[in-house]
């Protein structure tokens, strides 16, 4: 167990070995570095929990141009270390996100002080930050009670502090979006950017410029530069979803990023380098598209990390309720006004196979919601939509104790033509020939029943 772990950046051998020594006495696990490009090549493996920083650093010799640096350290605080002990210096530091500034010589019992509070500030907001992060998003969106969303739940706790590559894989409409964010939002790159990329809906040819972006005059159009998607991810989780669709000329490109941590925009000179967390999803079988020479094995390994499979729902099926609640409780929310199902609905969403899982669940949820009255979702109104699943025609429900035939006549009326127009998203005259009216006969029924369209 220790006090936590440093990394010492300083270019003098004698400092960094005698500073070592006393924080090592002190019970913290510290590296060394002796410049930047070496500080950036240790965190890739040591997830420092503070870093302590001398300004002077080879081969530049320039304090700004370390300073420039501290982005690269972020959400990790960093105390300065330096000879250069000047008022401005200090100032600039900490304006540009250190958290302390120590002149040298270093007195060792004052080192000793601020590494503590800044190591006790740095635990309290990684804290605050996933306590806020779980309690607002993060497992919260997870809907599920059954011993697989469980055991998910448990692993997205344990993988989500580190930065371990993640692949979830599993069929469509699982929850992999929903998991990887999770997996997101209880990191500690929570308040920093969850950037998604649909690797099969981008067009082979401007994958690349997507993702690496362009700079002013790669090609006809790019009239200025353009910053692309990994480096909007820089510090929080880049998302591929789809990884099994990126054309093979973009994995090899995907491969040297995930190998070198550096890529350079189409058309560009400069080598960019970033820091962010990936987190790729399919439902395709990976190691069968590999066999099949459709995806880089080498890439594979690379994504591969840990691997969370989700599971389709029809081997969840106590979680169908949670999800029909979760559901319309958001689209109350949405609406302002209250939705149930009455248990004639509710058994019909029971019993039903869901092959497109939760989304088709939630999709098919919503557009039952659509043609509903009265905040009450009943199997007539499923049976409009699902007409094959009705024993008979939802028209001739006759309840118990009779109904007042002109009522039920108009509700259908009002119903059918909402479905009518839902179905072409408010195309009058497509939706007239959906009911068999004229246009203008159509007209008039939205002016008689005073519908919003
Ligand atoms: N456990 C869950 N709790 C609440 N909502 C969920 C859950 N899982 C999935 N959803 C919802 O279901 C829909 C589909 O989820 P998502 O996009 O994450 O699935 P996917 O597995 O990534 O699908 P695809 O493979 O098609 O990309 C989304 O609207 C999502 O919010």
């Amino acid at each position: 167990m220790t006090n936590g772990r440093i990394l010492l950046v300083d270019d003098e051998p004698a400092f960094r070995q005698l500073a070592q020594s006393w924080l090592q006495n002190s019970g913290y696990q510290v590296q060394t570095a002796a410049d930047l490009a070496a500080a950036r090549a240790q965190l890739t493996g040591f997830d420092a929990d503070l870093i302590l920083l001398d300004l002077s650093l080879p081969p530049q010799f320039d304090p700004q141009h370390t300073l420039a640096a501290l982005a690269d350290f972020s959400s990790r605080p960093v105390i300065i270390l330096t000879g250069h002990a000047e008022r401005q210096l200090a100032l600039d530091a900490i304006a540009q996100g250190a958290w302390d500034f120590i002149a040298k010589p270093v007195d060792p019992d004052l080192l000793a002080v601020v590494i503590k509070r800044a190591l006790n500030k740095h635990q309290l907001d990684t804290e605050l930050k996933q306590l806020k992060a779980s309690s607002l998003d993060g497992l919260n969106r997870l809907i599920g009670a059954s011993a697989p969303m469980e055991a998910m739940r448990t692993l997205i706790q344990r993988i989500a502090p580190t930065d371990v590559r993640v692949l979830v894989t599993g069929p469509s409409g699982t929850g992999k979006e929903v998991v990887s964010k999770a997996l997101h939002q209880l990191s500690r790159r929570a308040d920093k950017p969850f950037i998604s990329v649909h690797c099969g809906a981008i067009p082979a040819d401007l994958l690349e410029s997507e993702l690496f972006g362009y700079v002013k005059g790669a090609f006809t159009g790019a009239d200025k530069d353009r910053p692309g998607l990994l480096k909007l991810a820089d510090g929080g989780t880049l998302f591929l979803d789809e990884i099994g669709e990126m054309p093979l000329p973009m994995q090899v490109k995907l491969l040297r990023v995930l190998q070198e941590g550096t890529f350079f925009a189409v058309g560009g000179r400069e080598q960019q380098r970033i820091d962010v967390r990936l987190i790729s999803a399919t439902n395709a079988n990976l190691p069968q598209l590999v066999k099949q020479g459709q995806f880089r094995e080498d890439l594979y390994y690379r994504i591969k990390g840990i691997t969370l499979e989700t599971v389709a729902l029809s081997e969840r099926r106590q979680d169908i309720p949670l999800l029909l609640q979760h559901f319309l409780e958001l689209h109350s929310k949405q609406q302002g006004q209250r939705l149930q199902l009455d248990s004639t609905a509710l058994s019909w969403f029971l019993q039903r196979d869901w092959p497109g899982n939760i989304r088709e669940l939630k999709n098919t949820l919503e557009s039952v919601a659509a043609v509903a009255q009265d905040g009450v979702i009943s199997m007539a109104d499923i049976s409009l939509l699902h007409p094959q699943d009705s024993e008979q025609p939802a028209a001739a429900a006759l309840p118990a104790n009779g109904l007042l035939l002109d009522d039920a006549v108009q509700r259908l009326e009002i119903r059918l033509i909402k479905q009518a127009l839902a179905q072409t998203e408010g195309n009058k005259s497509q939706a007239a020939r959906l009911l068999g009216l004229s246009r203008q006969g159509l007209l008039k029924k939205i002016d008689r029943y005073r519908l919003s369209v």
